[in-house]
C-alpha cells in the first residue's frame, strides 16, 4: 500500500468510511524534517542570514505507532507557520530539546523523540485509523487539526487546557507534525473541515486564526468589544491578517500597521480604513540598541489620534516584541490592555513602566488557544465570516523556500503547502457557499 492508493481513496466520491478503515497503511512517508546533527549548523550567523532552505529536508520517515486517544491523518495540505521558521533556524532554543523532554515523560511519548523532527502545525486532510477510545471520529472525516496537545492528568488544565502543564504544540514541541504526506494528531486537535473551501485554503488558517481568536475576542486574551480602537502590528502578515477581520467584523476600529504600500492595499481591501505604513512613515523607535526614542512613540501616537479623531488605542495587538513594545505600551489609553503572543524582533523587552501603572494599563499574554476556541475561529470560517488569507502556494519538496520567505517578511497572509495533494482547489463540498465567498478567499491570492 502506499500513499498514491490513499489518495485515490481521497479523490473517488464513492469512499465509504469503511473504505477508508479498510485500506492498509504504508510503512513509510514523506516528511519535512530538521536534522538533530544540523542544530549548531548556523552557528555564529545573524538570525537574519540563517537560511531554512538549508536546514529542511524531505525525508521518507517510518510511520509511527498509534496510541490510545490519537488518529492518523492523510494531510492533503499544510501551512508555513513562524513556528517552523523558528524550528529551522534553530532559534531560540532548538526543538529537539523539547522531544527529548516529551519523551522522558511515558513510554509511548518516547516515540517523539527522534534523531529529526517532523515539523508543521496546521493541517487539512483524511482520517485513516484512530487508536483506542475515539469515538468523536472515523476513519475517512475530512477534518483540519489545531496545534494544541495536551494530556489532562492534572486539574490545572480542566479550566483553560492551555494552562495544562503538559501543553505543547503540535509539530514544534512534539514530533510528527503537519507538513507531511500522513501526520499523527491526538482526537481531541480535530475538527471539521470547512466544506466551501479548497485543501490548502482550509489549511492556512488553522494555527494564526485560532491564536488571534484568544488573543483579541476571547475572555481569556482581551476580550475585544464594539468600537474598541485596536493597534494591530503586521495587519496583513499571519497573525494579523485574522486579527483585523476580527476586529472589522466585531464592530471595532482596527488600525493596521503594515511596511508597504501593497500590504496597506490589501488590509484596506479587508475594509480598514486606519492605516499606518511604518516605513514610509519612518519611525524609529530606538535610537540605538540599548536607547529607546520616546519622542518617536509621541510621533507614532500622533498619527494614531489624526486617525481615530483624536482618540487613543483600547487593545494593541503585540507580536513584534522588542523593537514595538515601548511604542505599544505608550499609545495605549487608560486603562487599555497589551496583549502578546511573540517577540519576533527580541524577547526582552524594554518599556517605561510609568505608562503602565499611572495610566492603569494592562499587559496580557497569550498562546495559541484551547480546543473550544480553536473550534470557535474554525466554526467562523466554515460559516464564511471570517476567511482564508492564503498568497501563495508551495509543494512539499519547496517548503523550505516557503519558509525563507517568510522568515525574510517576502510573503503575505498565509503561504500555503500541498501535500498528499497534486493541485491546488480540490477538496471542495459545497460551490455554493463558496460562489458566496469568493471574492474575500481569494483576497489575498498571487500578490
Ligand atoms: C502556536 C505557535 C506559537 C509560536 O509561534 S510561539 C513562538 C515560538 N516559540 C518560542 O520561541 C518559545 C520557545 N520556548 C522557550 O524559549 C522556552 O521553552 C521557555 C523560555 C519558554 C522556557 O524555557 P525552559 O528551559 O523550558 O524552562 P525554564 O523555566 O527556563 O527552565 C526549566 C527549569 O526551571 C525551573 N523553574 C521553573 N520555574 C521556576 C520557578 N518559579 N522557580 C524556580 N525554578 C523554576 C524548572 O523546575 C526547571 O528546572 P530543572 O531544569 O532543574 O528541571
Ligand atoms: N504564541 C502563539 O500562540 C503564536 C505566536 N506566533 C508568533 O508571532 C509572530 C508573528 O507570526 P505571524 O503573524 O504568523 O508572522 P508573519 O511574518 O506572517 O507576520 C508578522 C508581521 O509582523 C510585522 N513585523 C515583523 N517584524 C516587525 C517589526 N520588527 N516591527 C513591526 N512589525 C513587524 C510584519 O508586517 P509588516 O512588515 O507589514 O509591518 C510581518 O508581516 C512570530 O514570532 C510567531 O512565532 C504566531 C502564532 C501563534
Amino acid at each position: 500500500m502506499t500513499v498514491k492508493d490513499i489518495l485515490a481513496a481521497i479523490q473517488s466520491p464513492d469512499s465509504t468510511s469503511e473504505d477508508f478503515a479498510a485500506l492498509p497503511l504504508p510503512e513509510s512517508y514523506r516528511a519535512i524534517t530538521v536534522h538533530k546533527d544540523e542544530t549548531e549548523m548556523f552557528a555564529g550567523l545573524a538570525t537574519r542570514d540563517k537560511d531554512p532552505r538549508k536546514s529542511i529536508h524531505l525525508d521518507e520517515v517510518p510511520l509511527p505507532e498509534l496510541g490510545p486517544g490519537e488518529a492518523l491523518v492523510a494531510v492533503m495540505a499544510s501551512s508555513v507557520n513562524y513556528n517552523s521558521v523558528w524550528t529551522s533556524i534553530f532559534e531560540p532554543l532548538s526543538t529537539f530539546g523539547f522531544l527529548e523532554r516529551y519523551g522522558r515523560t511515558n513510554e509511548l511519548a518516547k516515540r517523539h523523540d527522534l534523531p529529526y523532527h517532523i515539523i508543521g502545525s496546521d493541517l487539512a486532510g483524511v482520517v485513516l485509523r484512530t487508536g483506542p477510545g475515539v469515538n468523536a471520529w472515523r476513519p475517512g472525516d475530512e477534518v483540519v487539526a489545531h496545534c494544541l496537545s495536551v494530556e489532562l492528568e492534572s486539574s490545572d488544565g480542566h479550566n483553560d487546557t492551555m494552562l495544562d502543564p503538559e501543553q505543547r504544540i503540535w509539530g514544534f514541541e512534539t514530533n510528527f507534525g503537519g507538513l507531511a504526506e500522513i501526520a499523527l494528531v491526538k482526537s481531541n486537535q480535530l475538527m471539521p473541515k470547512p466544506d466551501h473551501l479548497s485543501w490548502e485554503e482550509a489549511a492556512a488558517p488553522g494555527l494564526v486564526n485560532s491564536t488571534a481568536y484568544r488573543q483579541l475576542v476571547s475572555r481569556n486574551g482581551a476580550g475585544m468589544k464594539q468600537g474598541d480602537n485596536v493597534l494591530i502590528w503586521g495587519a496583513s502578515g499571519g497573525l494579523g491578517s485574522y486579527a483585523t477581520q476580527f476586529a472589522l467584523a466585531g464592530g471595532a476600529n482596527p488600525i493596521c500597521v503594515v511596511s508597504s504600500d501593497q500590504k496597506a492595499d490589501i488590509c484596506r481591501s479587508m475594509g480598514a480604513e486606519a492605516i499606518i505604513d511604518r516605513n514610509a512613515e519612518g519611525y524609529k523607535f530606538w535610537k540605538d540598541e540599548n536607547t529607546q526614542d520616546p519622542k518617536e512613540w509621541k510621533r507614532f501616537g500622533k498619527r494614531i489620534r489624526e486617525l481615530t479623531g483624536g482618540e487613543d488605542i483600547d487593545i494593541v495587538f503585540e507580536h513584534p516584541g522588542r523593537e514595538t513594545f515601548g511604542a505599544s505600551v505608550f499609545v495605549t489609553r487608560k486603562g487599555g490592555t497589551i496583549t502578546t503572543c511573540a517577540s519576533t524582533s527580541g524577547y526582552m523587552h524594554e518599556y517605561d513602566n510609568r505608562y503602565l501603572w499611572m495610566s492603569l494599563k494592562r499587559i496580557i499574554g497569550s498562546h495559541f488557544a484551547n480546543y473550544r476556541e480553536a473550534w470557535e475561529a474554525n466554526r467562523l470560517i466554515a460559516k464564511g465570516k471570517i476567511h482564508p488569507t492564503l498568497s501563495k502556494v508551495y509543494s512539499l519538496q519547496d517548503t523550505g523556500q516557503a519558509a525563507y520567505d517568510v522568515h525574510r517578511n517576502l510573503h503575505q497572509g498565509k503561504v500555503g503547502v500541498l501535500c498528499m495533494s497534486p493541485e491546488e482547489g480540490l477538496g471542495v463540498r459545497d460551490q455554493e457557499k463558496r460562489a458566496q465567498h469568493i471574492d474575500a478567499i481569494n483576497r489575498f491570492r498571487n500578490i
